[in-house]
């Protein structure tokens, strides 16, 4: 006869979970497991309790007791855990239901604002004018019903009048509830709120408010099962996302996708979180082996280092070892060389090819074409389209290189990149993007030999089962073309998680165009879990007016990006001289009390002006790190990068220096204002997402300075800040 059962943990009450020592937390493993082997175990006391006739309790020590919620026959949801002289208080405090429009399980806490510890300790100045009006007397309660408002907050809902308030009741209210009363109280209108936030969370099916068994499985309920989760939780270093999802991330991770899929959104969301929950899904479905047939894969060295320690923390080396874990160029580069080609060729950065151009034309006497013009034709057509002859590059769409090309001239530029890319060889090297591009044709004809028949069968596999891919927005097309050849084409192939407004390196694709197809899989993440709200309202004001792409030939927006997070405003200052700005970091960084643990950052535009900091807070004494191409060097002091190196990391508080007129965007972009204003308004944009990377790193504070004329992406408003 089968004893056992199923015993799940609702998110709620890890919270308390993890305010116990860590002896309790032991003790809740231990009962966990018990229970789940049988839970008619006399030493369990199981019984019934008063308020909601599914609600009962159980023993977990001396001093502990869970209460559960019974779902279905064998099936128990551990909902809190209380100290014993507790249990019986407040029994009809908490009701528990299914929410219409998510089909979720809620625990809604009847009790009254007012009367609620977090209402009482809201001191009586901030209560507002005697005969307030209510927050959200503009919708009526079929509308906010129709949002997933939880229905028996309606009445406490009716009576709020201040944020003071609200804040008390969200502090405890269900998800849905929350999520949707902070964005009309920020003034969201109610069809985004019912596009952004309702939508993505509304059940599949039509809800039975009365079936728990049904419920429990939803992703809107957020549980956790398996051992494995509790046993994180009693982990030095347990995190929050490891185990409770938001239900539209987990409806993203857990989804079957017929073909590639894409999640955007803004900074924070959670779209690392999501693509590393995702691997552990497409994990837990793969036949036993000692292979690796997932791919995740991202932009660079550091940010693939951090996805490796990441997926570590979630799944352990069991899940990691399934994995392949590559920067995409070191995955071209592992291509080519096992293709052995490219010899012991060295590898250049691709920032130095206008300067082998120009000492190539100087060297072979070539004029007609300036070195520029001859890098950005080969690097984003020849190379970024992956064209294999001259006859592709006659047909070859130019978009976004302004001037139209003659027959004539393509032919005379084909031979030109011809030259140029034998004299590379001749000097040794080659650069990130050639090898890119050499990469996907090798895998572009491996595929296409197997599809014709012409390679020994047997032997052709594609690479990879799963393709998943961080920070989708940087990749260029020839990356693209390598990771489509490496995985056949069906269902769950590619997973993608970026997001446009991110794009600080100068990549644009159209992914259909790539035999990437992710049209009615496309979906986007809103809740920023990182930042508070104030400081992404300002980071949103330096994205005024400029229009992203979503990889697809669309555009995208930012709609419905929010934060539950709350703090101080930003800083913004001016100072008259870069020295006098070096002034304001120091004070700055002494207002917040010189903290040295690695907490806070500085972030400047150039490698001369990181230079010059560190070298003033070296001079004050101060412990300085700098970030390098693989991250900070240590995890103390006081660290300082330009702001290429902040993609990936996040800081309690942050300075970013320097953001001033002729250095955010960069004075040498001017020069095709004229020329090539297609390219201008591409550099311009990339700088602005450098600097929209920089402004959402910061988790509490952050403090932009500049010297002399402030950068236009600050605006007026945000400029006028300083003299408040
Ligand atoms: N479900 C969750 N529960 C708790 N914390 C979460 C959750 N999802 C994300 N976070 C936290 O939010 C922060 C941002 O997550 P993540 O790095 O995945 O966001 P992102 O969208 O990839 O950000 P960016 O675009 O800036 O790189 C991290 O600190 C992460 O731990």
């Amino acid at each position: 006869m089968n004893t056992g059962a199923t015993l799940r943990m609702l998110d709620r009450a890890d919270k308390e979970i993890m305010k116990l020592t860590r002896a309790d937390i032991g003790a809740v493993y231990e009962f966990m497991h018990k229970f789940r082997h049988n839970p008619e175990n006399p030493g369990l006391n199981l019984k019934s309790l008063n308020g909601d006739a599914r609600l009962m309790s159980a023993r977990v020590s001396k001093d502990y007791r869970a209460l559960l919620l019974h779902i279905a026959e064998r099936d128990y949801l551990l909902v809190a855990v209380k100290h014993r002289s507790e249990v019986y208080d407040d029994l009809n405090r908490y009701a528990y239901r299914i929410n219409r429009v998510t089909g979720g399980i809620e625990v809604v806490d009847l009790e009254p604002v007012g009367d609620s510890i977090i209402g009482r300790v809201v001191p009586p100045e901030v209560e507002p004018a005697p005969t307030p009006k209510p927050l959200f007397d503009a919708y009526t309660d079929a509308q906010l019903i129709e949002l997933g408002v939880s229905e028996p907050l309606l009445p406490q809902i009716r009576e709020l009048t201040t944020e003071a308030d609200l804040l008390a009741l969200l502090d405890r209210a269900p998800q849905l509830t929350t999520d949707v009363l902070f964005a009309l109280f920020d003034g969201k209108p109610y069809d985004e709120v019912l596009q952004q936030i309702t939508e993505p969370v509304r059940a599949e099916e039509p809800v039975d408010t009365e079936d728990f068994e049904a419920a429990v499985e939803r992703p809107a309920t957020q549980v956790t099962s398996d051992d494995e989760a509790l046993q994180a939780m009693l982990g030095e270093s347990f995190e929050r996302w490891q185990i409770f999802l938001h239900p539209t991330q987990r409806k993203l991770v857990e989804r079957k996708y017929n073909g590639p899929a894409r999640v955007g959104g803004g900074p924070g969301t959670g779209k690392t979180i999501v693509a590393l929950h995702r691997v552990a899904h497409l994990a837990r479905q793969l036949p036993p082996g000692s292979d690796k047939p997932i791919l995740l894969t991202t932009f660079n060295r550091n940010l693939a280092a951090d996805l490796r320690a990441r997926l570590m923390a979630l799944g352990g080396q069991e899940l990691v070892s399934r994995v392949d874990i590559v920067n995409i160029d070191r995955l071209a580069s592992r291509v080519v060389s096992e293709a052995k080609v490219g010899g012991t060729r060295r590898v250049v950065d691709d920032n130095r090819v206008p300067e082998l151009w120009s000492e190539f034309l100087i060297e072979t006497g070539e004029s007609g074409w300036d070195a520029e013009f001859l890098t950005a034709e080969w690097t984003e057509v020849i190379l970024g389209q992956v064209l294999n002859s001259r006859a592709d590059y006659f047909k070859a769409r130019r978009p976004n290189r302004g001037r139209s090309l003659t027959r004539v001239e393509r032919d005379h530029i084909w031979q030109l990149t011809e030259r140029f890319t034998t004299w590379l060889e001749g000097q040794g090297v080659w650069t990130w993007r050639q090898i890119a591009q050499r990469a996907a044709r090798l895998e572009m004809d491996r595929a296409a030999a197997n599809g014709s028949g012409e390679s020994s069968g047997s032997h052709y596999r594609p690479r990879y089962r799963h393709v998943v891919v961080d920070e989708a927005q940087d990749l260029s097309a020839a990356h693209w073309k390598m990771l489509r050849a490496m995985v056949a084409p069906g269902q769950d192939d590619m997973f993608l998680t970026g997001d446009t407004h991110q794009r600080i390196y100068d990549n644009h694709v159209t992914l259909s165009s790539l035999g990437i197809n992710i049209r009615g899989r496309s979906s986007r993440l809103t809740l920023s879990y990182r930042t508070t709200r104030q400081i992404l309202a300002d980071a949103l004001q330096i994205m005024t007016g400029e229009v992203y792409d979503d990889l697809d030939g669309g555009e995208e927006d930012l709609a419905g990006y929010r934060s539950l997070l709350r703090g101080g405003k930003p800083t913004f200052r001016g100072a008259a001289t870069w020295a006098q700005e070096r002034d304001l970091i120091v004070d700055q960084l002494a207002g917040w009390g010189n903290p040295t643990d690695g907490s806070v950052a500085i972030c400047v535009p150039t490698k001369e002006l990181a230079g010059d900091v560190i070298a003033r807070l070296e001079a004050e004494g101060r412990p300085v790190v700098e970030i390098g191409p693989d991250g900070p060097k240590q995890p103390d002091g006081i660290h300082v990068g330009t702001m290429h190196r902040f993609k990936g990391l996040e800081y309690q508080r942050m300075i970013i220096s320097g953001v001033s007129d002729g250095l955010v965007p960069r004075q040498m972009i001017s020069r095709y204002r004229d020329s090539d204003p297609k390219r201008y308004q591409r550099e311009r944009q990339r700088d602005r997402s450098l600097l929209f990377v920089a402004a959402t790193r910061p988790r509490d504070e952050l403090a932009v300075f500049w010297h002399g004329t402030p950068s236009p992406f600050l605006t007026s408003r945000l400029v006028q800040r300083q003299l408040t």
